[in-house]
């Protein structure tokens, strides 16, 4: 069940913006899936199960698509049966508002995968 955090926009952060703090993403972090966890206080980490490898594929193409539509980019590792994900905002260097909204949306595109 992915969180109304999804239907946000994904509005990059403003030239200059400070990266948000732990008081100031905390509540974002509560509306994202169990496995999102934020690490360094500087990107957001989650992992994806499959049953295998071309279901981890096929999650990893669709979010590729929605990082394209969004121009808003995660860092993606693939294996058989796993996707993993690093969400930050490079152009500041941590953790924006879009960064929690693109968790969100990744996890409503992996409610289809998890049956
Ligand atoms: C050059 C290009 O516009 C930038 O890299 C865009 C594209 N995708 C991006 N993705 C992410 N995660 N952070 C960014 O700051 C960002 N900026």
């Amino acid at each position: 069940m992915s969180s109304p955090l999804a239907d946000e926009p994904v509005e990059p952060a403003d030239e200059g913006a400070e990266p948000l703090t732990d008081d100031e993403y905390a509540d974002h972090l509560a509306e994202l899936g169990p496995d999102w966890e934020v690490v360094d206080d500087h990107h957001l980490e989650a992992t994806y199960e499959f049953d295998d490898f071309a279901g981890a594929l096929a999650f990893t193409n669709e979010v590729g698509e929605l990082a394209e539509e969004e121009w808003h980019h995660p860092d993606i590792h693939l294996s058989w049966g796993e996707v993993g994900i690093e969400m930050w905002s490079h152009d500041i260097g941590g953790l924006h508002e879009s960064d929690f909204v693109m968790a969100a949306r990744m996890d409503r595109i992996y409610d289809a995968y998890d049956d």
